[in-house]
């Protein structure tokens, strides 16, 4: 996760109005930031950070000196940020893979930016110098984003709806938070006095469509034809695919698993993965259920057979009272042949 927040043509000092964005400061333990726009007094971003990768530079709103005309806040995570670094021959400031929103849309304009991300994200993005907003998701929706739009202009955005519950502004109707749509990019125009007015709301990508992307990815090409074969070896191919496009995380990895068929194969798929990639720390499955609960039982099953050791032979097990009702699992190992498990009783 990460939080982010944003309010364009505030009425209300903007340092009042920022104490809605520490309303989602659960979303990025690592740190936070509050910076209004240098020339635009109404405007403002609030930013906190779950780091995934550059923890040095990669804070937010990114700034770089190519184009100190942009702010850029967003949550998620660029699979192919290095793949279409080098394809474009971008020089990028940090390491972090939010950095290449920025050379895209300055090479190609939102509309072709948004349609190359292989990944997960809700963004805003500033363009000072031609005074522009854009907001932006991926297409299945799987960052939070939320938006308030008053007819008078003033425009907040965050991720989740509690961010903007409490804002102040001139008019007398409560300003509706609407969802932001998956797929979708949207343009304002920037007022000098921060107020800003729609002018495009487009889909750039739907989940039946290839994706622009995908002529540029690595995944090795997939067989045509519906015979059983070819079916089962594409999706193989894709679904491992996906698992492996995520260990660009610089944090450690860990993977939810109830036990059932999907979170086992990706479990099964990550462990597999780790030997190849050579991960240097133990990977961890969180599972959530009251005590002997059939998840809880069948996730410690699929934990164990997974790291290749009986359930008898070397676990600890740590327990804290914190709740009566709900028990959170939490079961480590490593491989291929230590094995921790961790019970943390609410
Ligand atoms: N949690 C996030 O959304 C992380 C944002 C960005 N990928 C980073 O590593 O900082």
């Amino acid at each position: 996760m990460c939080g982010i927040w944003a309010v364009f043509g505030s009425d209300e000092c903007v340092s009042s109005q920022c104490a809605s964005a520490m309303k989602v400061a659960h979303r990025g333990p690592d740190a936070f930031r509050i910076e209004n726009v240098n020339g635009f007094t109404n405007c403002c971003f609030g930013f906190h950070r779950l780091a995934i990768v550059d923890q040095l530079y990669g804070m937010q709103p990114l700034r770089i000196k190519k184009f100190p005309f942009l702010w850029f806040c967003y949550n998620g995570e660029i699979y192919n940020h290095r793949l279409l670094r080098d394809q474009f021959q971008f020089e990028t400031q940090t390491e972090m893979d939010g950095e290449i929103l920025l050379h895209l849309y300055d090479r190609f304009g939102i509309q072709k930016m948004a349609s190359l991300l292989d990944g997960v994200f809700a963004f805003i993005l500033l363009d000072t110098a031609n005074r522009k907003v854009f907001l932006g998701r991926d297409t299945y929706g799987v960052r939070p984003l939320f938006k308030s739009v008053t007819d008078d202009g003033f425009l907040a955005v965050c991720s989740e709806a509690k961010g903007l519950t409490d804002l102040s502004h001139a008019l007398d109707t409560p300003a509706k938070i609407v969802p932001f749509l998956p797929g979708h990019f949207e343009v304002f125009e920037l007022k000098q006095n921060g107020k800003v007015q729609s002018v495009q709301m487009e889909q750039f990508h739907c989940c039946t469509k290839e994706p622009a992307h995908a002529i540029y990815d690595t995944v090795e090409r997939l067989s045509t034809g519906f015979d059983m074969e070819t079916v089962k070896t594409n999706i193989r191919t894709l679904f491992e695919n996906a698992v492996r496009k995520r260990l660009m995380a610089q944090r450690r990895i860990g993977c939810l698993l109830s036990g059932g068929l999907d979170s086992s194969l990706v479990a099964a798929t990550l462990v597999k993965l780790a030997k190849v990639e050579k991960l240097p720390y133990p990977l961890q499955t969180f599972s959530i259920g009251s005590e002997d609960s059939p998840d809880i039982i069948a996730s410690r099953k699929v934990s164990f057979s997974l790291a290749n050791v009986s359930p008898s032979e070397k676990q600890t097990k740590l327990t804290y009272k914190l709740n009566r009702n709900v028990s959170l699992h939490i079961f480590s190992f490593i491989l291929p042949d230590r094995c921790h498990l961790c019970h943390l009783k609410f």
